[in-house]
């Protein structure tokens, strides 16, 4: 499903959570949504999936309007943080409510999922462990097979076992049934393998929205003997320096053409990749918005 959000404002009485956002999404790709704390997510996602109406600006999905649009808000679904969507009943109602809301409903898939996740049918989700709602989220998230499937930190309390089957299950049937799925997360270095593009908000504003190899190239890593390192990097913008000993790796942020490729080889200087959630703290802290 194609998303375009034009200048976007959310206020909540004098808290402006969204701050005149614009973007489109061409759909059909696994989204990264980036931020920190309090920085718009769950709101940008509260109105993407119509359970808020905006202040202002416009959002449509596939062209139309979400909010009060039944036939647009049934093909769309958002996972919020410990599933607390799926808080009716034992799990087993859980799924036949789903079932009843979802038109793309794959049952055989959630009770797959729910064996995956050892969730038991006949237990009460309320009664379940904070990890255990989150992996009953997952389950409808992904059963659901909505057009556009929105993860808000679905993972709260999962172990790690559980995340690893969440992100393989994920993958897998995202090949197999492709659509547009966005997810919120601040477990970067663990998710961002997913994505194909990433939007990063900061106080309610874009900085940046790019594939995912496209942000990645602009960080690089330069390291060698100390001295040589800080002269190549002079005038570069460094993020971060580590020594160990006569060593030093500096973290760059910036695009590395030939010319600098070249001249690192010359002072003998090893290049290497950024980690994105690095590339995320200096995007979202005031140095690095500026
Ligand atoms: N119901 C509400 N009433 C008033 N202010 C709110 C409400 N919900 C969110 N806010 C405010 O809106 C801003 C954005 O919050 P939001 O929950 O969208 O951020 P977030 O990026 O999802 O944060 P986190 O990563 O901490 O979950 C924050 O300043 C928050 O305090």
């Amino acid at each position: 499903m194609r998303i375009d959000v034009q200048d976007l404002v959310l206020r909540y009485d004098t808290v402006t959570a969204l701050d005149g956002l614009t973007f489109g999404l061409a759909g059909g790709k696994i989204y990264g949504l980036l931020g920190r704390n309090g920085s718009g997510k769950t709101s940008l996602l509260s109105i993407l999936a119509a359970f808020r109406r905006q202040t202002a600006g416009s959002v449509r999905v596939d062209g139309r309007p979400v909010f009060e649009n039944g036939a647009v808000t049934s093909r769309i679904s958002l996972i919020r943080e410990s599933g607390e969507a799926v808080d009716i009943g034992t799990a087993e109602e859980a799924l036949s409510y789903a079932e009843w809301l979802r038109p793309d409903w794959d049952g055989d898939y959630a009770r797959e999922l729910m064996e995956t996740f050892r969730i038991e049918p006949k237990k009460n989700v309320r009664s379940m462990s904070r990890g255990q709602r989150s992996a009953m989220g997952v389950v409808v998230g992904l059963a659901s097979r909505a057009p556009l499937t929105m993860f808000d930190e679905t993972y709260l309390g999962m172990d790690v076992p559980a995340r690893r089957a969440f992100y393989d299950a994920l993958l897998a049937d995202y090949m197999a049934h492709p659509r547009t799925i966005i997810i919120s997360t601040h477990l970067i270095e663990e998710v961002s393998p997913l994505f194909e593009e990433v939007l990063i908000i900061d106080r309610g504003r874009l900085v940046v929205h790019e594939e995912t190899d496209a942000l990645l190239s602009r960080g690089t890593s330069v390291t060698g003997p100390a001295e040589r390192v800080e002269t190549f990097t002079e005038g570069m913008t460094v993020l971060a320096t580590e020594r160990l000993g006569p060593t030093a790796s500096a973290m760059v942020y910036g695009e590395f053409g030939e010319e600098r490729r070249k001249r690192a080889a010359e002072a003998g200087l090893e290049l290497g990749p950024v980690a994105m959630q690095d590339l995320f703290v200096h995007l979202t802290t005031a140095e690095g918005a500026r």
